[in-house]
C-alpha cells in the first residue's frame, strides 16, 4: 500500500509543529504537502522541512488522502466553502481548530465527509504533543488509526467520547504550553529580581521545569504527593507553597481554565 498523503490547509505556527514533529518519526517529505495564503511563510517550510508546497488549496483538497485545516477558526467556513466538491475519493479531513465544531464543518464541505476534530499542541514540533481526538459518524476504523499514527508519531493522543469535551481539552493541553511557558517567564523575573544573571535564571527555571515534568510522567504517585517530597517541615518550599494557597493559585488556574474553554464553546456559536 503506498503512504497515504497528508495535505495541511494553513502553514501556521501548530502546522509547523505538526510536520516537524511527523518528519522526526515516520513520514517522509514527499508524503507531505502544505498550502498557505502566504508565500514566505512556504518558502520557510519547504526550506526547513524540504516538503511540497503551494498556494492553492484546491489542489491539495483534489490529490492528499488526509487534509488537515490548520487555519483560524475565524476564517474556516471561507476556506472551506471554496474547496472543490470533487475532492479524493474517502478523503478523511482533520480539523484542528478551536471552537469548529463537526456539524458546521460538514455543512461547509458535504454531509458524508468524514471529519475528526483534533486539538493538538505545539510541543508537538519535539514529539512531545498531546491531543484530544473525536470522530463523526462518517470516519472508518482505519481512518481512525490513521489519524492515531498521525498524532502519535508527535506525542499521545487521546479518544473522546463527546464532542463538547473537546472545549476542556483545549483548555488544558490546546492552550496548556502558554500556561506553563507563563510561569516559566515568571519564575526567570523572579529569579533575577532575587540577584541571579537572567541565562542562570532561565536555565535553572527551564530545567526544573523539565525534571519536573519528566518525574511526575514517570512516577507512581500522583503529583500532590511529589509536591509534598519537595516541602521540608517549616523549609523553604513551605514558604513558598503558602503564599501560592493565600493568592489562590488553585481559584486562579480554574478560572483561566474556564474562561478558556468557555472561549472555545463560544466559537463554536460565533462560528457555526
Ligand atoms: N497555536 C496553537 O498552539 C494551537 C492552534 N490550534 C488551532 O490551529 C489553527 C491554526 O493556528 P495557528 O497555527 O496558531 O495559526 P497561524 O496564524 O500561525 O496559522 C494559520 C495560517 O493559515 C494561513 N491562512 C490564512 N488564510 C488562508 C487561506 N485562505 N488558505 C490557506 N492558508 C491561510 C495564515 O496566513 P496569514 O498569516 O497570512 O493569515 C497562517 O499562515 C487554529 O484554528 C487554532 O485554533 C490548535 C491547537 C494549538
Ligand atoms: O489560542 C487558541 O485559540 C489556540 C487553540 C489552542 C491553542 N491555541
Amino acid at each position: 500500500m503506498t503512504a497515504p498523503t497528508i495535505g495541511f490547509i494553513g502553514a501556521g505556527n501548530m502546522a509547523t509543529s505538526l510536520i516537524g514533529g511527523m518528519l522526526q518519526q515516520s513520514f517522509k517529505p514527499g508524503q507531505i504537502l502544505a498550502s498557505d495564503r502566504n508565500a514566505e511563510q512556504l518558502d520557510k517550510l519547504s526550506r526547513q522541512f524540504g516538503i511540497q508546497t503551494s498556494t492553492d488549496n484546491d489542489q491539495l483538497a483534489r490529490d492528499c488522502d488526509v487534509l488537515v485545516l490548520a487555519v483560524k477558526p475565524q476564517i474556516m467556513q471561507a476556506v472551506c466553502r471554496a474547496l472543490p466538491s470533487q475532492r479524493k475519493p474517502g478523503q478523511l479531513v482533520i480539523s484542528i481548530a478551536a471552537g469548529i465544531a463537526c456539524r458546521s464543518l460538514a455543512e461547509w464541505l458535504g454531509a458524508d465527509t468524514a471529519i475528526i476534530r483534533c486539538m493538538p499542541n505545539t510541543p508537538s514540533l519535539r514529539g512531545q504533543g498531546v491531543s484530544g481526538l473525536f470522530a463523526s459518524a462518517a470516519v472508518s476504523a482505519e481512518q481512525k488509526q490513521l489519524t492515531e499514527k498521525i498524532m502519535n508519531a508527535v506525542g499521545i493522543s487521546l479518544w473522546l467520547d463527546q464532542e463538547e469535551q473537546i472545549d476542556a481539552v483545549t483548555a488544558v493541553s490546546g492552550s496548556g504550553p502558554a500556561y506553563f511557558f507563563y510561569l516559566m517567564e515568571a519564575m526567570t523575573n523572579a529569579g533575577e529580581q532575587l540577584g541571579l544573571p537572567r541565562d542562570i535564571a532561565e536555565r535553572l527555571t527551564l530545567f526544573t521545569a523539565l525534571g519536573a515534568a519528566d518525574m511526575a510522567v514517570h512516577s507512581d504517585v500522583d503529583t500532590a504527593e511529589l509536591r509534598r517530597r519537595v516541602c521540608s517541615p517549616n523549609g523553604t518550599t513551605e514558604q513558598a507553597i503558602n503564599s501560592f494557597s493565600r493568592d489562590d493559585l488553585p481559584g486562579m488556574v480554574a478560572r483561566a481554565m474556564q474562561a478558556a474553554a468557555a472561549r472555545s464553546a463560544e466559537l463554536s456559536k460565533e462560528f457555526a
